[in-house]
């Protein structure tokens, strides 16, 4: 279904509800720019770190896109556990896991109730940039903990500028983007409304200083796109 959420004046601020989820494939693909490029580099990178067996976590896993193509690409027989607290992504996460036959453990939580047990891999894609600032250092530091001495951490940001102008710059490459996704001018500034205080994004500076001091042995930038960055973080 075409995503058509902001096409009306907002009601209430943005929400991973029963409208958005019914979207939400496209919207993903028609607002987050190179995202099929992105999923496809994190899931690369993911394999080089895989074996055999391994857990592997998708915090924010919405319609559990991403591991569905892990398992796709990647050889080895995994654990796959997807985490989300929207009913409605789960709902559609768990079709579409069984129309590929692909088995994941999807868990409906909140990701600050859950233990990552042993985790060889973490991916969260555009979700931290959900989770309240003081929150998200304690939740990264929880994934920190939950990897295994060899685990990997790979997310991807929406991000901003810490200079005034190239960030004021970036926003407007970004909504030219949009409107080539077909979005009209009204749908760009409805959903920025609903996205205010709800989606709050990090410079990359920030994103690298959060995961560097949750004890990571090193975070590197892997793809960015103007205002979008995918990161891979090393525990050990
Ligand atoms: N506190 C929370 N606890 C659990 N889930 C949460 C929380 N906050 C937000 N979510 C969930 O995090 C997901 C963020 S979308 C991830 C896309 C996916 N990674 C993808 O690559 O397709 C990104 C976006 O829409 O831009 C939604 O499914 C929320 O319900
Ligand atoms: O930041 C934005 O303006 C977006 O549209 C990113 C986005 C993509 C999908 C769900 C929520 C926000």
């Amino acid at each position: 279904m075409i995503d058509k959420v902001f096409n009306k004046s907002i009601t209430k601020q943005f929400e991973f509800d029963e409208e958005v989820a019914s979207v939400f494939d496209d919207m993903l693909n028609r607002s987050v720019p190179f995202y099929k490029e992105m999923q496809r580099l994190s899931i690369d990178f993911a394999c080089n770190f895989l074996s055999e067996n391994d857990k592997v976590y998708d915090l924010g896993c919405s319609t559990a896109s991403t591991l569905i193509e892990l398992s796709k690409h990647c050889s080895h027989n995994l654990k796959l556990i997807g985490i989300d607290n929207s009913s409605a992504m789960l709902s559609r996460a768990a079709k579409k896991a069984k129309a590929f036959g692909v088995e994941i453990d999807l868990i409906n939580a909140d990701l600050h109730d859950v233990n990552y047990e042993n985790a060889k891999l973490i991916l969260s894609n555009y979700t931290l940039q959900f989770i309240r600032p003081l929150q998200r250092e304690k939740l990264v530091k929880k994934i920190y903990d939950s990897l295994e001495d060899k685990g990997i951490f790979i997310f991807s940001e929406k991000v901003i500028s810490s200079n005034s102008t190239l960030n004021k710059q970036s926003i407007d490459e970004y909504y030219e983007f949009k409107k080539t996704q077909g979005y009209s001018e009204f749908e760009i500034s409805q959903k920025r409304e609903a996205l205010e205080n709800v989606l709050i994004p990090y410079t990359e500076e920030e994103n690298k200083k959060m995961i560097l001091d949750a004890g990571f042995s090193h975070c590197e930038t892997i793809f960015k796109w103007v205002n979008f960055a995918t990161f891979i973080a090393i525990k050990k």
